[in-house]
């Protein structure tokens, strides 16, 4: 596992709902560094949830802050970012994350994924008006540009406290191996 230089930032990947910013929120508290979610990042700069920007501003204008946002955030140290499920789909922020942080792919499975898809819904305009067919087509596309990571995480049947303490303990590892 190449975690050479543990000051570099942590970065979470995966699809809607796997958990990035509940399990980027602990790991950043367990290490003691600063945390970022970069939707809520977005929000907050734009004064309005993700799917008002989608609505009113449409996702090209979302995609694009995404893009400036994580690019610029890549180059800084010892943050902890969560970024939104759909960033890795663009090259520039693929290549920027992969160069300069330590990305981590949370992987569920669809089954598992499902069974909390009502917690989410409401907030993902990604997801709004799809038939479970087309969820799951959604979730398969995807899964190739998870493939672009450092470290996965299967999390299946695990709490986020669970998954938050099986990375630190897995970095911690790699650093007296150093
Ligand atoms: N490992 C887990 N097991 C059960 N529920 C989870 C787990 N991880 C996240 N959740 C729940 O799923 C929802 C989506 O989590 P969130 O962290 O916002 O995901 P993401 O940022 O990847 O979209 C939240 O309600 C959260 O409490
Ligand atoms: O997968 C996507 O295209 C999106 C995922 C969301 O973030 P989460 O992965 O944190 O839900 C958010 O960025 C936006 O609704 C679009
Ligand atoms: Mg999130």
């Amino acid at each position: 596992m190449d975690i050479n230089g543990l000051e570099k930032s942590i970065v979470f990947i995966g699809f809607m709902g796997a958990g990035k910013t509940t399990v980027g929120n602990l790991v950043a508290k367990k290490l003691g560094r600063k945390f970022m979610d970069t939707d809520e990042v977005i929000e907050k700069e734009l004064g309005m949830p993700t799917s008002q920007i989608f609505k009113e501003l449409g996702e090209a204008v979302f995609r694009e802050k995404e893009k400036s946002l994580i690019t610029s955030l890549a180059l800084e140290k010892n943050l902890v970012l969560s970024l939104g499920g759909g960033a890795f789909l663009q090259e520039e922020i693929r290549t920027a994350c992969l160069s300069s942080t330590f990305v981590i792919f949370l992987e569920v499975s669809f089954e598992s994924w499902l069974e909390r898809v009502n917690l989410i819904i409401d907030s993902r305009p990604v997801l709004q008006g799809k038939s479970i067919e087309e969820m799951k087509e959604l979730f398969e596309k995807r899964q190739v540009i998870y493939a672009n990571h450092h470290l996965k995480i299967q999390t299946d049947g695990k709490t986020p406290e669970e998954i938050a303490h099986y990375i630190i303990d897995k970095m911690r590892w790699s650093e007296t191996e150093r």
